[in-house]
């Protein structure tokens, strides 16, 4: 198993790095400092990624969710599986927005767009977990 991670913060990478070297695991880890958008678009001018990864994991700036989406459509197996974290965004995705925090609203909006988007997304079998801020799985058909 080989485990493709993709930060343009290494500090970040960095702060679970000695628990990855506890478990002796760092050589099946390629960590890639960039944007994501622009790291997926490399992974997939080699026609050898393309429907080769079993699963991922997004976690990163919301407003590009649905950017990386297709990308990973691209890139996971059929019968993979895709994971968008904060997709309950602290509740607000179910609150009217007056009770919203401004600080909450703009990825709030970008949140309601997703789950929208994935819910009519025919190419995916999604499932809304109420796990955390909320995890959202897909299942790509
Ligand atoms: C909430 S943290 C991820 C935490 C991690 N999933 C965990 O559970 O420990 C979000 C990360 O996304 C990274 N990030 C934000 N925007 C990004 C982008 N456009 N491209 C790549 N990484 C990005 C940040 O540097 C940050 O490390």
């Amino acid at each position: 198993m080989q485990i493709t991670a993709i930060d343009m913060n290494r500090d970040t990478y960095e702060i679970g790095l000695p628990i990855i070297q506890k478990a002796g695991v760092e050589h099946k880890i390629n960590f890639i400092q960039s944007s994501a958008l622009s790291a997926l678009d490399e992974l997939l001018e080699d026609d050898a990624n393309r429907e080769s990864f079993d699963f991922a994991f997004v976690d990163a700036d919301k407003v590009n969710y649905q950017k990386y989406h297709e990308r990973l459509l691209q890139l996971v197996k059929v019968g993979g599986i895709i994971v968008y974290d904060n997709t309950l965004w602290f509740g607000t995705v179910a609150m009217p927005e007056e009770f919203v925090k401004e600080s909450q609203k703009r990825n709030r909006l970008h949140i309601i767009e997703l789950n929208k988007f994935l819910a009519n997304d025919d190419r995916v079998q999604i499932s809304q977990v109420p796990l955390g801020d909320g995890i959202t799985i897909c299942r790509q058909l």
